[in-house]
């Protein structure tokens, strides 16, 4: 096995070759410099990433154990933001204007893509307090992505052009300098389990019940049919949080969920979340319906009768078909052969059990994961029914901002396909603090006692990592 220094050498060897196969002057006439130019060298890994490393600026990492697929990237090659209303569309003009000028070049012959991140806020409506970490909404090509799956890896360097080869080479070998030896860091183990205090919860216990009864309320007066409600918790821990460990401890504890960092300005957007708002290859879509939560039991009689209550609970099966039903009219308008199960299988993770329906679709040509974030988001998963309404209810209602909890987050190919993940069971760490965020679906028939416990377990997900990070 190739050790990390022959990795860098072999990879700074082909830099040179790799940049002349680039188109680097600008091919654009007078009048089209309005949007960027990028280009993208693909260049093989010859040994997959063991970790990935916690470098100074901005970075993002995916990873999902269960589908042994990472993606990450670092430093910034080209990046828009967006907020307000039409922050999608405004986004997506953006990533399609991109589409028709991202020249790539894979001469190793990988088979990867290069890739962008897309993310945002679970509201459009700009915020200060949020600006100062993650932008409202955000696209953007790191200058150095690693990709691995199945066993094969590449690195993606992306610049701005024009460019020259000179300052390629010299820009993305100092990247991969950076980089490449970390990526084969053996990973740290979890630490001695440290302490957590509860410093600050909003709303508390008694001011979630006084939610829960006004959601209701508004439920029996028949102006909502379904609103999310959410809290935020925030944890100190008796030492600083180690990013690479709490990733590690994540993916440990929910290897079936993407877990996700988002490091920009010192603090990380982390979670680990079972739910996918979309993924589309080419014109294939799958979209998950998730909710409807019961607790897990050690005992597995007593764990089987859990799951088997939550299926047949007739208050979880209707706050999981308003999700089906949201989904299925916001995609009718551009998809054919939209298809849910006829019943909801069980999604079991080790803090939490949640009824699910995979649905899958068939998109309309040219739709791109821009149209159906904007068309999917946010579903009654975290929002509500009907959406204007919950939306509306909730600005009034919750005592916080959600920032990133609830928004999406994911990658997009040059395509313009792509994943997103709702940003669920996550935190917004610093040092030794972390901002913890988890709610719960509201139907007619629900008790607020319950619902905190479920969010309680919600919880979980995050503090059992924090403690070992
Ligand atoms: C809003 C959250 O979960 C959603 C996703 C799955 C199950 C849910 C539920 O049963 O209420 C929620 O709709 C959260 O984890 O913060």
């Amino acid at each position: 096995m190739l050790a990390p220094r022959q990795v860098l050498e072999q990879l700074k060897a082909r830099l040179a070759e790799g940049i002349e196969r680039l188109p680097l002057a600008s091919a654009r006439g007078a009048g089209g410099e309005a949007e960027q130019d990028l280009v993208s060298l693909l260049l093989a890994l010859p040994r997959v990433p063991s970790s990935l490393p916690q470098l100074a600026g901005a970075q993002f990492q995916f990873r999902h154990v269960h589908r042994d697929e990472l993606r990450a990237g670092y430093g910034t090659a080209a990046e828009w933001r967006a907020q307000g209303t039409d922050r999608l569309r405004h986004l997506a003009a953006s990533g399609r204007a991109l589409r028709a000028h991202w020249y790539r070049a894979d001469p190793d012959e990988t088979g990867f893509e290069a890739f962008a991140m897309l993310g945002f806020a679970a509201s459009p409506d700009p915020s200060p307090m949020i600006e100062d970490h993650l932008p409202n909404a955000l696209l953007w090509v790191p200058e150095i992505g690693v990709r691995a799956s199945e066993g094969a890896a590449a690195l993606v360097l992306s610049a701005p052009r024009p460019s020259t080869p000179e300052a390629l080479l010299e820009r993305w070998g100092a990247a991969l300098d950076a980089l490449v030896p970390s990526l084969y860091e053996p990973v740290e183990g979890p630490r001695m389990a440290a302490r957590l205090s509860r410093e600050f919860a909003e709303p508390d216990q008694s001011g979630w019940a006084e939610l829960v009864e006004a959601a209701l309320r508004a439920i029996e007066a028949d102006s909502l049919q379904k609103v999310v409600l959410s809290r935020r918790l925030d944890v100190t821990g008796t030492r600083r949080f180690d990013v690479d460990r709490l990733l590690g401890a994540l993916s440990c504890l929910f290897p079936s969920c993407q877990v996700i960092n988002l490091r920009r300005n010192g603090s990380s957007f982390i979670a680990a979340t079972p739910e996918r708002l979309l993924r589309q290859q080419g014109r294939a879509l799958e979209v998950d319906a998730i909710a409807g939560t019961a607790d897990r039991d050690q005992d597995t009689a007593a764990d089987t009768a859990l799951g088997e209550a939550l299926r047949a609970s007739d208050k979880n099966l209707r706050e999981h078909r308003f999700v089906i039903d949201a989904i299925r009219e916001a995609l009718q308008p551009c998809c054919s052969d939209i298809r849910a199960p006829a019943k909801p299988q069980l999604m079991q993770l080790s803090n939490a059990q949640h009824l699910w329906s995979p649905i899958r679709a068939h998109a309309e040509a040219g739709v791109d994961l821009f149209d159906l974030a904007e068309r999917l988001h946010p579903t009654p998963a975290t929002n509500g029914q009907p959406r204007h309404e919950a939306s509306a209810w909730l600005r009034q209602g919750e005592p916080f901002e959600r920032g990133w909890y609830t928004g999406a987050a994911g990658t997009l190919e040059p395509d313009l396909s792509g994943e997103l993940w709702v940003l669920l069971r996550c935190a917004r760490v610093c040092g030794n603090r972390a901002e913890l965020y988890a709610g719960a679906g509201i139907v007619a028939g629900s008790d607020p006692a319950t619902e905190w416990d479920e969010t309680e377990a919600k919880l979980r997900a995050m503090l059992s990592a924090l403690q070992y990070a």
